[in-house]
């Protein structure tokens, strides 16, 4: 089991994740921002930051090592399924690219099979692949749109998120509740009636 596992990171992610030249490059503008902002880098609880600050930013945009219609590709089964498959409440990690601060929240995605199906948990992954970069939550919505509908060529794809960003609750308009909602649609989905279950079925309390 563990074995299989260690096989997909290898194939989605880069090995050398941590790349150390670059970890190194990073830590070192770190260790200069921190004397900007006022702080001494040599005290202890110091020492180690820039490096660790290195780590977390290469951690939070390892999406760019990836390559999201390979993940779907490689789980596509032929399937005679032809409903709805709505996968909801997708944990979504991205950073804005305006200030590089956090945005979170939601994913809801749905797609109808035109004769395949894809493992599902190459769903959140597709997610994660492009939430895990720079981003503006409006592009984040059609880049998983997009992917899916050109990867599995269904007959339709929906995507809606749903985050808050720390842009406007921790700096700036400081809005502590406001939550943004995107939303993406083709196909089937641009009918009424088939975007109407779609929200039903992700505001519905099934479980
Ligand atoms: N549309 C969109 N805007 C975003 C997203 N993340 C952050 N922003 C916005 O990007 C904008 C950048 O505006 P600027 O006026 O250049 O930056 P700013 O002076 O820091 O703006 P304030 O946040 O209003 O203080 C802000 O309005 C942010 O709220 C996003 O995912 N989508
Ligand atoms: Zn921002």
């Amino acid at each position: 089991m563990n074995d299989h596992l260690d096989e997909e990171e290898i194939s989605y992610t880069k090995i050398d994740r941590y790349n150390d030249s670059k970890i190194a490059s990073v830590a070192n503008h770190y260790k200069d921002i921190l004397g900007q902002l006022g702080e001494d880098p040599e005290r202890e609880g110091l020492l180690k930051t820039p490096e660790r600050v290195a780590k977390a930013l290469q951690y939070l945009t390892h999406g760019y090592d990836l390559n999201p219609s390979e993940i779907l590709r490689s789980a596509m089964f032929k399937e005679d399924y032809s409903q709805m498959v709505v996968v909801k409440d997708i944990e979504v990690y991205s950073m804005c690219e305006h200030h590089m601060l956090p945005f979170f929240g939601k994913a809801h995605i749905a797609y109808i099979p035109n004769g395949h199906i894809v493992g599902l948990s190459k769903i959140p992954r597709v997610v994660d692949a492009f939430a895990r970069r720079l981003q503006v939550q409006e592009r984040l919505t059609n880049e998983i749109r997009d992917c899916i509908q050109e990867t599995l060529n269904p007959v339709g794809v929906a995507v809606v998120i749903e985050c808050r960003h720390l842009c406007m609750a921790m700096r700036g308009i400081q809005k502590q509740n406001s939550v943004t909602t995107t939303s993406a649609f083709t196909g089937e989905f641009a009918k009424d009636k088939t975007r109407a279950e779609f929200l039903r079925l992700i505001t519905a309390n099934l479980h």
